[in-house]
């Protein structure tokens, strides 16, 4: 049977205490993930601190962004390795992990590299009172020891999204994969030796949140910064562990995004767009859209499309040719799921499309599969309406107004992203500039330029990562004033 071993301080580090590994896909074990208890936390922390001292601390950044264009190199060498342990773990179809998940895994290691290289800081001269002269100059020293606590849903892509501008910033990392998807975490951990990322440098501790390896680390004195991307609840537990010794955090957080379509726009375009962001990984996906409002005069003829597209997609298992939509990262979460479509009738719902489970055939019987689902005739109350369910589905109210729509959008305490539809460019900044998110598409959705802000408003999350932004989290500026 495969065992996931902690990767610590550059060796395969095996426990006690080990829990399965399960595939979405069918329910089979995948392999025994070895759980880190305090010890083993308290172990990688130190190998991080110690290698911030040792080689990797003294190594020049030409050196460093040498050896992160050799990680991602060597990713893309083994990258059918990584895909398969990423679609074992998740289920997803084939198609998206080798198009989105692996390769974009790999550039955030060259991508953050290269920014580490030519970004410049700033300098100011200055008169003295004394009627002479002084300069100000900046310098970025790391952070330190940085806290990376992942969620399931694009493991290795969100994992080496904070993994990656950490490490160019000359910090060591500590990760903890979600404990429904250790593989590809793992794997990098091999990467790194073979490359010759000194050893303590990239750190990886299995385990769960509470109580476990989670946080074990999140409440470890020697970690100076933490790293998040998960759930809402789960942010205010971190935070909560990040205010002893006043460490800062970093979170991307959950989200209610709405999609807005207004009736000039490119009609089968935006139903594409729509179809995406709502069913895109089985909608797993923070950006994904729950909310979709649709202007009156193209409404019926709207939800009419969408739902055609929804009950046209292929569900299946990653490898089957064609299919758009995997199973649901666990039976816990098909439950929820599951309960929200309860949920959703049970307040009054018209289920446009889906609303089930799919029959699906043998041992696909004991995967976690749902069916996209689509409802209308909802208050803005209801509850499918309010709260993230992070599956694959939304519900389509019509808007006649431009006000009433971005009154309707912002009506949340989520502020992640909004998918804005329309021909009428002045009507998209118009909108863009008041929805209270961190990111505003207009006429797609998840087209992402790594130099770009990425993060949420208000429940969305703190801080702004991606591009030069990263580096406001993953360094100190150090201003040096001389007198000359
Ligand atoms: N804003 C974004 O960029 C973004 C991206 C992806 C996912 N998400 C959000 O993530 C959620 C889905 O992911 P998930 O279910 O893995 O999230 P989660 O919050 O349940 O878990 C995320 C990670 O936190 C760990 N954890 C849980 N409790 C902890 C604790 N008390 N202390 C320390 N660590 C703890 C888990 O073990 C896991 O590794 C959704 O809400 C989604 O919107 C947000
Ligand atoms: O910048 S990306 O790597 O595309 C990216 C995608 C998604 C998320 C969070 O879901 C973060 C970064």
């Amino acid at each position: 049977m495969k065992q996931f071993l902690n990767y610590i301080n550059g060796e395969f580090v095996a426990t006690d205490t080990t829990f399965e590994n399960c595939a979405p896909a069918d329910n089979h074990v995948i392999g025994l993930v070895h759980e880190a208890g305090a010890a083993e936390v308290d172990a990688a922390v130190r190998a991080a601190r110690a290698a911030l001292k040792g080689d990797w601390g003294r190594m020049s950044v030409a050196r460093r962004v040498e050896l992160l264009h050799a990680v991602a190199d060597e990713i893309i060498r083994r990258s059918d390795e990584f895909l398969e342990a990423e679609i074992a773990d998740t289920g997803k179809p084939r198609s998206l992990a080798s198009h989105i998940d692996i390769p974009r895994g790999a550039a955030n290691f060259k991508v953050f590299a290269d920014i580490i290289k030519n970004v410049p800081t700033e300098t100011f001269e200055m008169a003295t009172p004394d009627g002479g002269q002084a300069l100000n100059y900046a310098i970025r020293s790391p952070l330190g020891v940085i806290g990376v606590v992942c969620p399931w849903n694009l493991p290795l892509l969100l994992m080496t999204w904070k993994v990656g501008p950490a490490l160019a910033c000359g910090n060591t990392v500590v990760v903890k994969p979600s404990e429904e998807t250790p593989a590809t975490a793992t794997l990098l951990g091999e990467v790194m030796s073979k490359v010759g990322i000194p050893p303590g440098v990239y750190n990886v501790v299995h385990g769960f949140g509470p109580n476990s390896a989670g946080e074990f680390l999140t409440q470890h004195p020697g970690v100076n910064g933490i790293t998040f991307t998960g759930e809402t609840r789960t942010g205010e537990a971190i935070m909560a562990a990040a205010a002893k010794g006043v460490r800062p955090v970093s979170f991307e957080l959950g989200g209610k995004n709405a999609g807005i379509v207004f009736a000039d726009c490119d009609f089968d375009k935006a139903v594409a767009g729509i179809t995406r962001s709502a069913f895109e990984n089985c909608g797993q996906v923070c950006l994904g859209t729950e909310r979709v409002y649709v202007q009156r005069p193209i409404f019926d003829k709207f939800v009419a499309a969408l739902k055609a597209k929804a009950e046209g997609l292929k569900i299946g298992p990653s490898n089957e040719a064609g299919v758009n939509l995997g199973p649901l990262i666990s039976a816990e979460h098909k439950q929820k799921v599951l309960s929200y479509f309860d949920k959703a009738r049970a307040e009054g719902a018209t289920v446009v499309a889906g609303g089930g489970v799919p029959a699906m055939p043998g041992e696909l019987g004991h995967g976690h599969w749902v069916q996209p689902t689509i409802w209308t005739g909802l208050p803005e109350t209801a509850s499918v309406v309010r709260e993230e369910v992070f599956g694959p589905c939304c519900h389509i109210a019509p808007f006649d107004t431009e006000e009433e729509v971005i009154a309707l959008a912002n009506a949340t305490d989520y502020g992640l992203a909004t998918t804005v539809w329309t021909e009428n460019l002045g009507c998209a900044h118009r909108v863009a500039k008041q929805v209270e998110v961190g990111i505003c598409w207009i006429n797609s959705w998840f087209l992402r330029d790594l130099r770009t802000a990425f993060g949420g408003a208000k429940g969305s999350g703190i801080g702004r990562e991606g591009g030069v932004h990263s580096l406001e989290f993953y360094t100190e500026l150090r201003n040096v004033c001389i007198k000359l």
